[in-house]
């Protein structure tokens, strides 16, 4: 099977082809969190109103304590909200499920399973045979270059290359939305550059919706459609921003002037 099949066309040939594999539009509606602690409540989300489209990049920026994590686990079904409501593709989310890839700041790989079987444990669950797994494996390898590195184990790699193991693996389960708190957080510059202009390859190719949360504004600016900036006590959101700047992102897009004048934008209102 050739690495250039979609992954689509990959589990169409094994019949396993969710009909609604190009959805992923997720609504949330006056939604609501309240932590109940030993002597008070606390609001960690208050009356939060959003819509994200079916492959839309979106991402939340915010004060530390504003509620983006909070959000983007209820999303993921890990955490239940105290009111409103949430749907993906217009049908509750009320729990984990397949359909929503998650990758985190830490990294969450399997130490025990080499790089290859990582990224292979999703569909293995699902009972896809070895030898269609192989193909996604393979595909995913050469997607994020690790192809020279699919025996080692986790430990043998750098911070960078397990977080492009990590979105792999997420995205081998198909799914229609990845949530993404902070991936790049913990790597070094360089590399954070790097892995960006890899996640947008990736978004492209798989036409998958990403709930992205981040503190980096430039790395808000650089990779999202749609930026939605949050407030704290209680956590809101303050303002939504489209993202005005050529599909295609290349380094250079960081000196454009609607880039700058964006960040500015943003600076401004998150000092406040
Ligand atoms: N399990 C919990 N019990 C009580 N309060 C909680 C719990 N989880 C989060 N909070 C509170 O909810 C608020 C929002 O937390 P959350 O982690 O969502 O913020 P955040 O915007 O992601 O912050 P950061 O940018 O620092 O990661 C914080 O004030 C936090 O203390």
């Amino acid at each position: 099977m050739s690495a250039e099949l979609s992954l689509r066309e990959t589990y169409t040939e094994v019949g396993d082809a969710p009909s609604t594999y190009t959805n992923g539009q997720i609504e949330i509606r006056g939604l609501h969190k309240t932590y109940e602690t030993k002597n008070k409540s606390f609001t960690a989300l208050e009356n939060i109103d959003l819509n994200i489209k079916e492959n839309e990049f979106l991402t939340i920026i915010g004060p530390s304590g504003c509620g983006k994590s909070t959000l983007l686990r209820i999303v993921a079904g890990l955490d239940e909200a105290t009111g409103g409501e949430l749907t993906l593709d217009n049908e509750p989310i009320v729990g984990p499920g397949a359909e929503r890839g998650m990758v985190f700041q830490g990294y969450t790989l399997f130490p025990w399973l080499t790089v290859r079987e990582n990224i292979e444990y999703g569909p293995k669950l699902k009972g896809i045979p070895t030898l269609e797994r192989r193909g996604i494996s393979n595909r995913f390898l050469k997607i994020i270059r690790l192809e020279s590195f699919a025996k080692s184990y986790p430990k043998e790699l750098s911070g960078g290359m397990k977080q492009r193991v990590a979105i792999a693996r997420a995205l081998a389960n198909q799914p229609k939305v990845l949530l993404m708190d902070e991936p790049f957080g913990a790597l070094d510059a360089q590399t954070k550059l790097e892995m960006q202009e890899m996640l947008l390859d990736v978004w492209e190719r798989e036409k998958t919706t990403v709930l992205f949360i981040t503190h980096d504004i430039d790395e808000a600016i650089f990779l999202s459609q749609r930026i939605v900036v949050m407030g704290a006590n209680p956590g809101r959101i303050l303002k939504q921003f489209e993202v005005k700047l050529p599909e295609k992102r290349t380094a250079n897009i960081r000196e454009h002037r609607a880039f700058l004048e964006l960040k500015h934008e943003i600076v401004g209102l998150l000092q406040h």
